[in-house]
């Protein structure tokens, strides 16, 4: 009888909950409807899932959009992230938060910066510096990123997808004003939320991208991670492959960011949120592109999150309610390069 691989590690992911104590409501096109409330409830019913699991997760993946951009409206955001909070504390595992444009609507960086949605404390040290450490904090136009190995050979990298954005900073961000140029240039209509005509459709305001001091500060981090030859799964809020989302809901410079990881043989994934009706592609490189489908577009008899086996030849998703199952094996080539 065949010997079944070993599993390594577990760890939970859930996406966009969004939550508000506000009405059910549709999305912008009124084609699907949003359970503002409901998603507290389907928040409680994951973390009720993952502590009843038998081999209890490391950690779990929150990939952003937590509250809902409506709490601003209401001036309830520091209230609303507190009843969450409350709920993910009762686990006592460690969450990861990724931070999405919602976040954006509710708090400055600097709010976000002195927060518990900061969990940057819990990156590694490396020996480089530059790996460890991508900006000073303070500054204005720092990027939230950082990374962290559970398992021997195994790193987590998370992205800021807002780093270049026309959201969550403002003067005297350098940042800022590159962002609003760029974005006015690629979207010429007075709404820049919205994509009509445009040729490149994820020019808009609710999107953002990754800053060349980011992409450079990537680079350092997976080149290392290349020389010690570890699994490296890369998080961000934005989905980064066409293939794995509608293109309304990319990272505006997403081309860039998919060839700087496809240029590093040790990337297995790239998980992401945002895009509420999810997706999934394995790129030509074999790097699997999962977009998490959201909790708040869940109805309350469904369930929207995930547990991920690792194990020593696959990484197996578990997924809940509207999370299909998936199975993610390796890459083969481990010295493919980008063209
Ligand atoms: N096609 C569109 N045209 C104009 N505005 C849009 C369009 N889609 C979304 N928006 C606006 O952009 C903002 C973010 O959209 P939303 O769908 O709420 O994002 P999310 O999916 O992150 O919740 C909202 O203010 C929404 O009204």
């Amino acid at each position: 009888m065949e010997e079944s691989p070993a599993l390594y590690f577990t760890f939970g992911i859930i996406a966009d909950i969004q939550y508000a104590d506000i009405a059910n409501g549709f999305n912008y096109t009124k084609t699907r409807m949003r359970y503002y409330r409901n998603s507290l409830a389907l928040l409680k019913g994951a973390i009720g899932g993952w502590a009843e699991e038998r081999r209890k997760p490391e950690f779990i993946l929150q990939l952003g959009d937590l509250i809902d951009g409506f709490n601003a409206r209401d001036k309830r955001s520091e209230i609303s992230l507190q009843k969450v909070l409350t709920e993910i504390e009762k686990l006592d595992v460690q969450f990861h938060h990724v931070w999405g444009n919602h976040e954006f609507y509710n708090f400055s960086r600097k709010f976000l910066l002195g927060s518990k949605l900061n969990t940057k404390p819990l990156a590694d040290m490396m020996d480089d510096l530059t790996v460890s450490s991508p900006s000073s904090d303070c500054h204005e136009d720092s990027f939230y990123g950082y990374h962290f190995s559970p398992f021997n050979k195994f790193r987590f990298l998370l992205i800021d997808t807002y780093d270049l954005s026309a959201i969550g900073r403002g003067k005297p961000s350098v940042k800022y004003e590159i962002s609003l140029k760029l974005l006015k240039e690629k979207n010429p209509n007075e709404d820049l939320n919205s994509p009509t005509g445009l040729k490149e459709p994820q020019y808009v305001q609710f999107n953002g991208g990754v800053s060349g001091d980011q992409l450079t500060w990537i680079n350092r981090v997976l080149t290392s991670s290349d020389e010690k030859q570890e699994k490296v799964i890369v998080v961000g809020h934005l989905p980064i492959h066409p293939e794995a989302t509608d293109t309304i809901c990319l990272a505006w410079n997403y081309q860039e960011i998919l060839s700087l990881l496809q240029s590093h043989s040790c990337v297995l994934a790239y998980l992401a949120g945002h895009d509420h009706d999810g997706g999934y592609c394995a790129d030509i490189f074999g790097i699997h592109h999962v977009t998490f489908k959201g909790v708040i577009e869940t109805p309350p008899e469904s369930q929207a999150y995930g547990t991920m086996y690792v194990y020593e030849d696959k990484m197996v998703l578990k997924g809940q309610g509207h999370v299909l199952d998936r199975t993610l094996h390796y890459r083969e080539t481990r010295t493919q390069t980008a063209q």
